[in-house]
C-alpha cells in the first residue's frame, strides 16, 4: 500500500524525565504502520511500560493480550495520542489517519446515528460514506435513530462504522466487545474481520480474551512487565474453527504464557458452531 497521501508530521516532545518523540506521519519506505521504540510509561514510582518495542505492518491484524494491569490500555492510549505524559528515550510512530474504539461506544446522545458516524463532516459525499458504513455494519435504515434507541451491540456497530468512515490506516481497539454477550461478541468478530478485509486498516486489538485473539489476529502479542514477551503468528485455515486442533494449540500456548492453568476440555463446553468468518 502506498504511504498515506495526507501524511502529516507532528512532533510532540514531552519533557518529563527525559523525552519521547511522538511522530505522526506517512512512514514512506518503512513498511510499518506502527513503529514503537523504547516506550516507557511510569505512574508515580511504578514503571508500567518499560522500554517497549513494537512494530505493526500494513493491513496486519495484531491482538495484544496481557494480565489485568499489565499496561495494555496504557500502550493503546499512548499510540492513540491520548497520553501526554509518556516518558523515556522512546519513539512512537503512528499514522495521522488512525481511529480508536473502546469498550463503550461513546456515541453522542444528542446526535442521530448518521450524525454520530460522520461526526461534523457535511456534504453529500460524507453522508453517502456514512450511509455505506452503516449498511456494512448491518444498520441500513437506522440512520435517523437516536443512540438510546439502539442495543449495546448496535451502538458498538455504530462506533465501528464511525471508526472506519475515514478509511484509517490504523484502527486501535481497546476491548471493543468486552461488554457484549457471548453470542453478540462472536457475531461482532465476524463483522470486524469482514470490515478489516474490505477496508484494510492495520489493527491493534487489546483484549483479555485468548479465544478472541486467536480467532481474529494474524499475530498475537503478550505484554508482561512492561514489554512484549510473546510475539506469535497465527496461521489457521479460514473460517477459523474454535475446535480446530491448531486453534486449541495456540490457545493453550497463550494461556500458558499468561500463567493460566487450563482445565481439561469438557465435551459439553464450547459449541461446535463457533467460528469466525475469516
Ligand atoms: N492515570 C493513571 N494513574 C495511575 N496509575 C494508572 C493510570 N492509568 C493506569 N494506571 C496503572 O497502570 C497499570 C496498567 O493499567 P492498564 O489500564 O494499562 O492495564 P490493562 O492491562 O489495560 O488492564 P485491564 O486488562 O485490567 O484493563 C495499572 O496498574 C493501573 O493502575
Amino acid at each position: 500500500m502506498a504511504p498515506h497521501p495526507g501524511g502529516l508530521t507532528v512532533h510532540t516532545d514531552v519533557h518529563v524525565d527525559t523525552e519521547v518523540h511522538v511522530d505522526i506521519e506517512g512512514h514512506a519506505g518503512t513498511g510499518s504502520v506502527v513503529r514503537v521504540r523504547g516506550l516507557t510509561r511510569r505512574f508515580g514510582g511504578r514503571t508500567v511500560l518499560d522500554g517497549l518495542d513494537l512494530e505493526i505492518g500494513e493491513n496486519e491484524f495484531v491482538a495484544l493480550l496481557g494480565r489485568s494491569g499489565s499496561g495494555k490500555s496504557t500502550l493503546l492510549r499512548a499510540l492513540a495520542g491520548l497520553d501526554p505524559d509518556v516518558a523515556g528515550d522512546g519513539e512512537v510512530d503512528v499514522p495521522a489517519n488512525s481511529s480508536v474504539i473502546f469498550q463503550d461506544a461513546r456515541l453522542l446522545p444528542w446526535q442521530r446515528v448518521l450524525a454520530n458516524v460522520v461526526l461534523g463532516a457535511s456534504g453529500a459525499a460524507a453522508v453517502r460514506r456514512g450511509q455505506e458504513r452503516l449498511a456494512e455494519v448491518g444498520l441500513a435504515g437506522r440512520e435517523r435513530a437516536w443512540p438510546n434507541q439502539l442495543s449495546g451491540g448496535e451502538q458498538q456497530r455504530v462506533a465501528l462504522a464511525r471508526a472506519l468512515v475515514g478509511e484509517p490506516r490504523l484502527l486501535l481497539a481497546d476491548e471493543p466487545f468486552g461488554a457484549l454477550d457471548a453470542l453478540t461478541r462472536i457475531r461482532m468478530h465476524g463483522l470486524l474481520r469482514e470490515l478489516c478485509e474490505r477496508h484494510r486498516p492495520a489493527v491493534l486489538l487489546v483484549t483479555h480474551d485468548v479465544d478472541e485473539a486467536v480467532a481474529l489476529a494474524d499475530r498475537v502479542l503478550v505484554l508482561e512487565e512492561g514489554r512484549i514477551t510473546v510475539d506469535t503468528p497465527i496461521e489457521l485455515p479460514a473460517p477459523r474453527q474454535h475446535r480446530h486442533p491448531r486453534f486449541l494449540e495456540h490457545r493453550e500456548r497463550l494461556l500458558a504464557a499468561l500463567g493460566v492453568t487450563q482445565e481439561p476440555a469438557s465435551p459439553g463446553g464450547r459449541p461446535a458452531t463457533e467460528e469466525t468468518s475469516r
